[in-house]
């Protein structure tokens, strides 16, 4: 397993990517100037932060014009996969707002897997080599266990409100109301219909502006296979794992998650 840590970085105990961190960058991370008004999303990837991107810009083009173009040029929604012990000292301010999107773990795996996959040429894990790396943290942006139950268990810290993607597939616009609950910002109908249809998977999928493609393709090189928008469903993790990978899958999730308040979606047929 050498050439994984070749590829990747550690730096105050979190694994980046060796090629396109930016190490001065990371070590001023704690001074980097948090707005009032700005909004982070937050995720463990491959848990839906492209997903709450696209929701979250036109509702910042409809509703928050007057905030954002007036009061600052640069954007006021910001996303990242760091650890809550990792930010910058104004989020722990309750400065600005973040949400938090999670997903269950075993669909993060799998979209995880096929990212790497798709995207890195030198990658060449099978699925179940993969998924002993994912259970001990060794991948890019480190533990999942780590990144959920740090932001959680830190949550008082900061001015946060927890977003499951399972249920944003079941009920988006139900999540939308959510999220404006949370921002205080109320949408007209015409607005709410407009942020839902820019953010369904039929919209997104074939939006080169949204289904992310190019971007990989930009940043990745042409060699990219698959799509980014792969799957998008509940309990892909059932056509990859064995019973026996998903029983160890189990043991290790209870273990680490033990008393752990949030819950979690397997299925698609699950409330
Ligand atoms: N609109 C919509 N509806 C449902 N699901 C969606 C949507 N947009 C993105 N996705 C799915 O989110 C997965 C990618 O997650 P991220 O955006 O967090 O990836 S990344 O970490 O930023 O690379 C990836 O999941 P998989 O399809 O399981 O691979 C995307 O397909």
């Amino acid at each position: 397993m050498e050439d994984i840590d070749r590829l990747l970085l550690k730096l105050k105990g979190y694994y980046f990517d060796h090629l396109s961190v930016d190490i001065g960058f990371i070590e001023n991370l704690d001074d980097f100037e948090i707005r009032e008004d700005d909004v982070f999303i937050v995720t463990y990837p491959k848990s839906g932060t492209i997903w709450l991107q696209q929701l979250l810009i036109p509702f910042f083009e409809y509703n928050f014009q007057k905030i954002y173009l007036g009061k600052r040029p640069s954007p006021g929604l910001l996303s990242t996969h760091l650890s809550y012990y990792l930010v910058p000292r104004g989020l722990k301010n309750k400065r600005a707002k973040i949400i938090y999107v999670y997903r269950n773990p075993k669909d993060v795996m799998c979209s995880y897997f096929h990212f790497e996959k798709n995207v890195k040429l030198q990658f060449t894990r099978t699925f179940e080599e993969y998924m002993i790396l994912f259970l001990e943290g060794r991948v890019l942006r480190s533990l999942w266990f780590d990144h959920i139950k740090g932001w959680y268990e830190h949550r008082s810290l900061f001015n946060i409100q927890f977003m499951m993607y399972e249920e944003m597939k079941k009920d988006l616009r139900g999540s939308v109301l959510k999220i404006c609950k949370f921002l205080g910002k109320e949408l007209s109908e015409e607005d709410m219909d407009t942020v839902v249809r820019q953010a369904t998977f039929e919209n997104m999928k074939y939006d080169p502006l949204a289904n992310y493609d190019k971007i990989i393709t930009t940043a990745y090189g042409t060699n990219v296979k698959g799509h980014f928008l792969r799957k998008v469903t509940i309990g892909d993790w059932k056509s990859h794992m064995t019973v026996e990978q998903n029983e160890s899958f189990d043991k290790i999730f209870q273990r680490e998650m033990k008393d752990f308040l949030l819950k979690f979606i397997w299925d698609v047929n699950e409330d």
